[in-house]
């Protein structure tokens, strides 16, 4: 049996909902990763320190993680830690409502206005007086930008299209750092090295499938998500920078869950459940590919040197056990529902 240990992976690019869906995704990505970074759109946005702060609570509760000196310590163990860090969702802010919310949040997300799911309270216009101070007081403030960078063009051009809005922020904010969140072209990968204050996070997903998986043969709506998946020559440059874990890509699921009813639907809504199975597939993918020994890199070392953040510890074993994906959580279907993995989660420490 082979095995590996990663220590202290990081999801940067996590959705756990609300109410009953965060109880069942949450402990799901608080049993193999470390961390994440929670996405805040939620009905309404994530808008204010009070948002902030009672969803950061929230997510505990549903945890099951003491939130206060009085409950007992002893009974967590850094296997049960799971660090929520928390998002702001992106509006013309203040520079003082910035630095009141600073210590509470990790970083702003800025939406393309109905791009994506729960995204209509977004940016309409990309116009540079219009943000120029809320940027300007995050370049100072040392708060990272996140964009969900799609236009409103034609569906499998929206990224590609996106990339002069990349151009003008990172030129224009050249101390901002700005994360191009879960890219899908050789148009974005190609970005990274134009700009030293542009990263990007990567799904599983986008490593594994093309537009071909999602709608080549028969509709497969649980592979259906916001960026739509591209041509195999995009998901060939995703790997290449992937598999060397590049130091300006970090892993970022976007495990997305929404209720079956809404994927399998006519109106299917976007995002790909993979929170619980990703670390899994993430090992089998980099060990066919002979690349083991950069996972570590892509699941948490580089995400830690690009943020300049510092996890507890925390060790997740896995072997090449197969592992057979459950056909739902709860009222959710993961990707690869009812198939087998080659590796499985051996331990977590
Ligand atoms: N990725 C998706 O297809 N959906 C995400 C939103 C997002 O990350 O764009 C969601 O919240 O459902
Ligand atoms: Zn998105
Ligand atoms: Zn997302």
């Amino acid at each position: 049996m082979k095995t590996h240990t990663l220590l202290m992976p990081l999801d940067m690019h996590l959705h756990l909902r609300d109410g009953v869906m965060l109880e069942t995704v949450a402990p799901l990505s608080a049993y193999s990763f470390s961390g994440a970074v929670v996405m805040p759109n939620l009905v309404p946005p994530v808008t204010t320190k009070e948002d902030v702060q009672a969803y950061k609570e929230r997510i505990f509760t549903a945890l099951g993680t003491p939130l206060s000196d009085e409950d007992d310590l002893f009974e967590t163990t850094n296997a049960d830690y799971f660090e929520p860090m928390m998002t702001l969702f992106y509006q013309h802010y203040e520079r003082d409502f910035l630095e009141e919310v600073r210590d509470d949040i990790f970083a702003v997300k800025l939406y393309p206005a109905g791009i994506t799911t729960n995204s209509e309270g977004g940016v309409s216009s990309f116009d540079l007086d219009a943000m120029r101070p809320t940027l300007e007081a995050m370049s100072a403030l040392e708060i990272p930008l996140l964009i969900h960078g799609e236009t409103d063009g034609f569906v499998m051009d929206r990224e590609a299209e996106f990339m002069n809005v990349y151009e003008m922020l990172a030129s224009n904010f050249p101390d901002l750092k700005i994360v191009m969140e879960h890219i899908t072209t050789k148009a974005a990968v190609d970005m990274l090295e134009q700009y030293p204050n542009l990263y990007a996070t990567i799904t599983l997903h986008h490593l594994l499938i093309t537009l071909d998986d999602v709608a080549g043969g028969l509709m497969r709506p649980h592979l259906f998500c916001k960026p739509i998946a591209k041509r195999p020559e995009d998901r060939e440059a995703l790997l290449e920078v992937a598999l060397e874990a590049h130091p300006k890509v970090m892993f970022g699921s976007d495990s997305a869950p929404h209720p079956q009813h809404k994927k399998e639907a006519c109106g299917c809504a976007a995002g790909v459940f993979t929170a619980p199975i990703a670390l899994q597939a993430l090992c089998e993918l980099f060990d066919q590919y002979g690349k083991l020994e950069n996972l570590q890199a892509f699941v948490s070392d580089n995400a830690q040197s690009i943020y300049g953040i510092c996890p507890e510890f925390k060790e997740v074993t896995l072997s090449d056990t197969p592992f057979t994906v459950p056909a739902k959580y709860g009222d959710v279907v993961p990707m690869f529902a009812g198939e087998t993995l080659g590796w499985s989660i051996e331990d977590v420490l």
